[in-house]
C-alpha cells in the first residue's frame, strides 16, 4: 500500500457546512456483530475509511456476503460462516479484528485470531477481553495467536476489570447469544458502545441498561434482519471544533449528535471556545476568546481524559493542538495511552510551547505562533492534530506518513477543501 502524504497551505479561514461521518468506533463493532445472525443486515451511514475496509475484508474471507450498496451503505448477510485462518496483516493492521472473538465463537463455537493491531499509542491490553469470555465458558489458549473455544456460552455476573470499550463489545457480542442471563458490570458506555447495543436489540437481543456501567443481557439463540444508522462520530466533531477554533472559522456541523458532546464542549469552553447548539447541529462561531479559564483561586486548570461520559481519550491530542493557540496556561493529563502525547515534539518544533512532564502530562502554554514544518503521522488523533496545527501555521506543512489520519477520518482533505482549506494529497 503506498504512503500518503498531505501538502497543507496553512493560513486559511474556513467557512460552511460539513456532516460528521459515522463513528469508526461504532461501525467496527456492528461489522462484526453482523456475524451473529444469518439473516441480512444494512448498514448505513458506515464511514469509508480504511479501518473499515480492512474489516469488511476479514469478514468476507468467514464468508459473508458485504456488498457497498450505496456510498455509505453496506449489506451484509452472513448466511453461512466457516472458521479459517483469518490473515494476519489484516488483523495486525487494526484493533478491531479482536471484536471478531466474541461473535465467532457464539456463531462457530471458537476461533484464532492473531494479535489485534491498531493505533501505537502504548500498550494495548487484551486482558479484559479474555476474562469476559472466559467468564462466559470460553477456553482461551494464547501462544502466538489467541485461540478462543467455546462448546456453549453460558451467562454470568461478570465484572469487568476495566471498563474496555472493545472488551465490553466482546462481552457483549458473547452475552447476547449465551444461555440465561449475563450482567456486564463495570462496563463501558461510550457512544459506539451504545450504538453497538442499539444493533443488538435490533437484530433481536435483549438488553438492559443500554448507556450506563450495568448491563443486563438476556441470552437468545435466534438472531433476525436489521437496518441500522450508525451514529456521528462525536471524534470528528471534536476535532471539528478544534480545527475551527485555531484557524478562526466559523463552521456548521450538521447532524452532530449534540447529546453526545456535553463533556466536549464544556472541556472547550475551559480553553475559552465556546460551540452553540441549533437542534442536532452544532455551530463553531468564528469569534472567540480563546483564553484558558483558570480554575477556582487562580490556580491552573487541567483537561483529562475518562471514560464515557467524561472527556474522550482520542480528543487529547485535539486538545493539546488547540490549547496551544489559547492564552494561558493548562495541564494536559492523558491518562491511558503511555505514548500518545509523544507527538508534542513536533508540534513544539513548529513553534508551541510545551513542556512534555513525563509520557502522560504535557503543560501548555499559549498562544504560539506556529511555523510550517515537515511532520509525520505517528497515529490518528496525532495525525490529526498535525494537520490542524499546519493549517493554523504559516506557509505549506508536509505531513507524511497521512494513510494513519485516513485510519479514522474519511476523505478530510476534500471534505476541509469544500470549507477553504488548501490540502493538496499525494502519494508518498
Ligand atoms: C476500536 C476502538 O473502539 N478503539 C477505541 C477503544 O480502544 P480499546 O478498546 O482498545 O481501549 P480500552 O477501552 O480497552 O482502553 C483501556 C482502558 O483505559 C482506561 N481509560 C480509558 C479512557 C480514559 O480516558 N482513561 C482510561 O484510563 C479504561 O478504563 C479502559 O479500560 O477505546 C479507547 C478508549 O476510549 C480508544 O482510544 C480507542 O479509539
Ligand atoms: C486509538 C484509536 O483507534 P484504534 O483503537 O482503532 O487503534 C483511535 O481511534 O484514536
Amino acid at each position: 500500500m503506498p504512503g500518503i502524504r498531505y501538502i497543507v497551505e496553512g493560513g486559511k479561514r474556513l467557512s460552511g457546512e460539513i456532516t460528521p461521518a459515522g463513528n469508526k468506533n461504532a461501525a467496527l463493532p456492528i461489522i462484526a456483530a453482523t456475524l451473529l445472525t444469518d439473516q441480512p443486515v444494512r448498514l448505513d451511514n458506515v464511514p469509508r475509511i480504511r479501518d473499515v475496509e480492512t474489516l469488511v475484508t476479514l469478514v468476507r474471507s468467514l464468508g459473508a456476503d458485504a456488498e457497498w450498496t450505496g456510498p455509505q451503505t453496506l449489506n451484509i448477510h452472513a448466511k453461512e460462516v466457516r472458521v479459517v485462518d483469518l490473515d494476519a496483516d489484516a488483523c495486525a493492521r487494526i484493533r478491531a479484528s479482536i471484536l471478531l472473538a466474541g461473535p465467532l465463537l457464539a456463531r462457530c463455537g471458537g476461533v484464532t485470531l492473531p494479535p489485534p493491531g491498531g493505533d501505537v499509542i502504548g500498550r494495548r491490553r487484551v486482558d479484559t477481553h479474555l476474562l469476559a469470555l472466559e467468564q462466559l465458558g470460553a477456553t482461551i489458549v494464547e501462544n502466538e495467536n489467541y485461540h478462543f473455544r467455546a462448546s456453549k456460552l453460558i451467562g454470568t455476573d461478570v465484572f469487568l476489570d476495566e471498563p474496555s470499550v472493545t472488551g465490553t463489545e466482546n462481552a457483549l457480542m458473547a452475552a447476547v447469544a449465551a444461555e440465561g442471563t449475563t450482567v456486564l458490570r463495570n462496563a463501558a458506555s461510550e457512544p459506539h458502545v451504545q450504538d453497538l447495543a442499539n444493533f443488538l436489540v435490533a437484530i433481536g437481543a435483549r438488553i438492559e441498561g443500554i448507556g450506563t456501567n450495568t448491563m443486563t443481557i438476556q441470552g437468545t439463540s435466534s438472531f433476525g434482519s436489521a437496518s441500522h444508522k450508525i451514529g456521528p462520530d462525536h471524534i470528528e466533531v471534536g476535532s471539528l471544533i478544534g480545527l475551527a477554533a485555531v484557524t478562526k472559522s466559523e463552521i456548521r456541523v450538521r447532524d452532530a449528535g449534540v447529546a453526545h458532546l456535553r463533556a466536549i464542549r464544556m472541556n472547550f469552553e475551559r480553553l475559552g471556545v465556546v460551540c452553540e447548539i441549533d437542534g442536532d447541529d452544532l455551530l463553531i462561531p468564528s469569534q472567540q476568546e480563546m483564553k484558558i479559564h483558570a480554575d477556582a483561586g487562580g490556580h491552573i486548570p487541567k483537561i483529562e481524559d475518562q471514560p464515557w461520559p467524561a472527556f474522550p481519550a482520542d480528543l487529547m491530542s485535539i486538545a493539546v493542538v488547540t490549547a496551544t493557540q489559547c492564552d494561558g496556561v493548562v495541564l494536559v493529563f492523558e491518562k491511558m495511552f503511555e505514548s500518545r502525547l509523544f507527538f508534542v515534539d513536533k508540534l513544539i518544533s513548529m513553534g508551541a510551547r510545551i513542556v512534555l512532564c513525563d509520557p502522560h502530562r504535557v503543560i501548555v502554554t499559549g498562544p504560539s505562533r506556529l511555523r510550517r514544518a515537515k511532520l509525520t503521522s505517528p497515529d490518528i488523533r496525532a495525525g490529526m492534530a498535525l494537520l490542524i496545527a499546519a493549517m493554523c501555521a504559516e506557509g505549506t506543512s508536509i505531513i507524511h506518513n497521512a494513510h494513519q489520519i485516513e485510519r479514522g477520518y474519511e476523505r478530510i482533505d476534500e471534505r476541509l477543501n469544500a470549507l477553504g482549506a488548501s490540502i493538496r494529497r499525494e502519494e508518498d
